[in-house]
């Protein structure tokens, strides 16, 4: 690695995961001498244990919940198997054949210099890569977060986001513990593939940072595939714990005591920041160990930009991704463009899927128009009904928010990610022809019924005026009757 010592890179990245490989390729477009030091491989948490390998696996659980329900239309599948083997050879594929868009050879032929290695900064304009010292002008960290693993008495073995994928057999008895967006798209699809599944959520309903009726829909669903959910619960012990192993028993601060084989732990992501040498360099974390930026993506250290999982923003790949380009063109052109966090779209991909942007709280001053999908006339032909559209306006018409709970659910929020972005009104969306049968009808038509009542209570206001006007007018002129 002698090369990369004599130099003092423009940008040093520091982790080759969404928002690395982003920072890296919009600095080498600016002209930027780019080093990149991942300490495994490029491609991060999305492409080797996150969306990727989740959204094949998804897929399977699918086609297996899909032959099933076909029944109901007329079409009947008589003895349907899973073999788990083909399942992980699918999303292998799928992984593969992302896998060399981030590969260290198509970055180098892109102008950055690759290097595999752990970065701890050591001084200000200083780092160390493994056993050499790099000399940088600006950096931007983007190492991403872990699973976190609660502190349960008896809890020894168990699989994460990141490691469940080494599985070799579909467990029979599932525990999942977490109901965010990883226990829900998992536990979903591990019971359609065949596992007794049980979810264990803290809170009071699973997905909490989604509407309740949203979330009711989707623990229906899981429900129906079988995933026995129990809210509201804290896991306060584990005995036994050797997967594979009958006798493992959880039990729950109300004394429920669940069996199973395999235990998945998704209570949330931790920022990897272990090691990095903030306090070298002066950059500043949370309380929770995140790196703090400011709206340009900066640190608390100037020369020194975050971006992506280990940063307090939504841990998503396309925030990973969008939030990293700013950062690394701010550092490379000495600007402030600033990071929007109005429109950020988030999906959870369970069946039916539940999308959500922008502000969806009833605040003060907001109206909300909810079209639900029982009479849409896509969801009818799909037989596919559970769910809703729902627009969420300010005082002066603009969308500010929006949920979507359907099939697909993901395709129809980038359009009113779009409309929320530009400061649409509710009437420039109903004014847009839409395909017909569409799921995205369902906004469209929230967007037309919000607007025939703004019609309607704007002439009926217009119409008491005029006839209060004309009426006092008549008062004052009417002949005297003395
Ligand atoms: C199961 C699952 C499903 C998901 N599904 C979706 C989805 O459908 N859609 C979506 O938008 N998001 C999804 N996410 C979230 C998404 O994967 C992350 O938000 C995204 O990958 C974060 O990217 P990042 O670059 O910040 O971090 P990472 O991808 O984790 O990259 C960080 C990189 O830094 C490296 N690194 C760490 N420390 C060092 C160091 N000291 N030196 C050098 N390198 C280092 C790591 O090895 C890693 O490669 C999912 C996550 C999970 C767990
Ligand atoms: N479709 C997607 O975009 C997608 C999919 C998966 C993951 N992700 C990202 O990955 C991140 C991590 O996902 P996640 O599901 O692990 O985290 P999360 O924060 O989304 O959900 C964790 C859940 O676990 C619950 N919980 C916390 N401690 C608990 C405990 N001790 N017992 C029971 N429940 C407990 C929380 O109340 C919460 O509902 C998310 O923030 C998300 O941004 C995104």
């Amino acid at each position: 690695m002698k090369n990369v010592e004599t130099k003092v890179w423009d940008l040093l990245v520091v982790g080759g995961g969404s928002a690395g490989i982003v920072a890296a390729k919009t600095a080498v477009k600016l002209g930027a001498s780019v080093l990149l030091a991942e300490h495994e491989r490029p491609g991060g948490d999305c492409l080797w244990t996150g969306c990727v390998p989740s959204k094949s696996l998804l897929a399977a659980a699918h086609h297996r919940a899909g032959i099933r329900k076909s029944a109901a239309l007329g079409v009947h599948a008589e003895s349907v198997t899973v073999d788990f083997a083909a399942v992980r050879r699918h999303i292998d594929t799928a992984i593969r054949t992302i896998e060399p868009v981030d590969a260290p050879e198509t970055l180098q032929a892109e102008g950055i210099h690759v290097v595999k290695g752990a970065v701890t900064f050591i001084s200000d304009g200083k780092a160390a890569i493994g056993g050499d010292r790099v000399a940088y002008r600006q950096a931007v960290i983007a190492t991403g977060a872990s699973p976190i693993v609660p502190g349960i008495p008896g809890l020894r073995d168990f699989v994460t986001s990141e490691t469940i994928w080494d599985l070799r057999d579909l467990p029979s008895r599932l525990l999942v513990l977490g109901g965010g967006s990883v226990g829900c798209e998992l536990g979903q699809a591990f019971a359609r593939l065949g596992s007794s599944v049980t979810l264990v959520e803290a809170t009071d309903q699973i997905l909490p940072a989604e509407s309740p009726d949203a979330a009711a829909i989707i623990a229906d669903s899981l429900r129906q595939d079988g995933v026995n959910i129990l809210t509201g619960r804290a896991l306060t012990e584990v005995t036994g714990n050797n997967p594979g192993v009958p006798g493992n028993t959880a039990v729950l601060a109300d004394g429920t005591r669940v069996e199973f084989d395999q235990l998945l732990i998704a209570v949330g992501r931790r920022a990897r920041t272990a090691k990095l040498g903030l306090e070298h360099v002066g950059v500043a974390v949370d309380e929770q160990g995140r790196i703090v930026v400011d709206r340009s993506m900066r640190t608390s250290n100037p020369r020194i930009w975050a971006a992506g999982d280990v940063t307090p923003l939504p841990q998503f790949t396309h925030t990973a991704g969008a939030f990293a380009s700013i950062a690394a063109s701010n550092a490379i052109l000495g600007l402030r463009r600033k990071a929007t966090t109005s429109a950020i779209p988030r999906v959870t991909f369970t069946d039916p899927e539940v999308a959500s942007v922008g502000n969806t709280s009833a605040a003060h001053g907001t109206r909300q128009q909810t079209i639900t999908h029982d009479h849409l006339d896509r969801a009818v032909t799909e037989d596919e009904r559970r769910g809703f559209s729902r627009l969420h306006f300010d005082r002066k018409g603009r969308i500010v928010g929006a949920t979507v709970v359907s099939p697909r659910a993901g395709e129809t929020i980038g359009e009113l990610t779009l409309a929320i972005r530009l400061g649409l009104r509710g009437r420039e969306l109903a004014g847009t022809i839409h395909p017909y049968p569409t799921f995205s009808d369902g906004a469209w038509n929230a967007a037309i019924a919000d607007t025939r009542e703004q019609l309607n209570a704007r002439s009926a206001r217009r119409v008491i005026r005029g006839l209060t006007s004309a009426r006092s007018m008549w008062l004052r002129l009417r002949p005297h009757r003395h």
